[in-house]
């Protein structure tokens, strides 16, 4: 009894973090990408919320050739996926420790002096339904029009999650910038990258319902 308490104490990780906590506003340091990934490497996919990678890890081993940038609010995960990264020997994934409703605009810009952002992935991000936590989401209208500043045109923004009501409103937040994204209106019955994330493995497991769409930028 006492061993499976201090068990399950050594790897608690707290479930949500407050993405508008003082403690994320402070800067964060910037890796050098050209010594992260390959030195051939042009592109790299971006998944926003990436939590422990354990997904990402297994699509940056099936494809090779592609970069992937993960990046998390909570430390743990993170130090836990770049772990993983180092033990697997996996040379075109990276991981990131940052706040991306704070930090999207320091980060991207300096990704893209080096690195084409070919496509982008939002799968799951943290629902926050009490009203007075809506502001928390990371999906909001700074966050859309951040992003697109620094997407090429036909960069595809892939959304996914399993709470209807939040995926109305990033569906919404998205249209409302129809200068800058449209919504590609093909039926997504998979995920798009091909996997299942973590999260989907569970909520398939469990009955539940994916919802799933993209939009491009423009
Ligand atoms: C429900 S999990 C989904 C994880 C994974 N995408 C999946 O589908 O299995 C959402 C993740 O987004 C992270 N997250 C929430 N807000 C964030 C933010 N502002 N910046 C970066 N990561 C964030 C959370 O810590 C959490 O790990």
């Amino acid at each position: 009894m006492l061993l499976r308490r201090a068990l399950s104490t050594k790897v608690r990780v707290r479930q949500h973090v407050n993405p508008l906590a003082r403690r994320f506003e402070a800067a964060i340091p910037l890796p050098e990408w050209t010594k992260l990934y390959p030195e051939n490497a042009s592109t790299v996919h971006l998944d926003i919320g990436c939590a422990r990678g354990v997904y990402l890890m297994e699509l940056a081993q099936q494809l090779p050739q592609q970069c992937f940038l993960g990046v998390e609010i909570r430390e743990p995960l993170v130090d836990e996926a770049l772990k993983r990264i180092r033990e697997n020997n996996v040379c075109n994934m990276h991981v990131l420790h940052a706040n991306m409703n704070l930090h999207i605009d320091p980060i991207l810009s300096s990704l893209t002096t080096s690195h084409e952002i070919s496509s982008v992935s939002i799968f799951h991000p943290d629902p926050w339904m009490k009203k007075r936590h809506l502001k928390r989401r990371l999906v909001n209208p700074a966050f859309a029009q951040a992003l697109a500043t620094h997407l090429k045109p036909s960069t595809p923004v892939y959304l996914q999650t399993d709470v209807l009501e939040l995926f109305e409103y990033m569906v919404e937040v998205f249209s409302d910038h129809a200068h800058i994204f449209s919504q590609d209106k093909t039926p997504a019955l998979t995920n798009a990258m091909g996997l299942a994330t973590d999260r989907e493995k569970y909520v398939v497991e469990h009955g539940g319902a994916i919802y799933r769409t993209a939009f491009v930028a423009k």
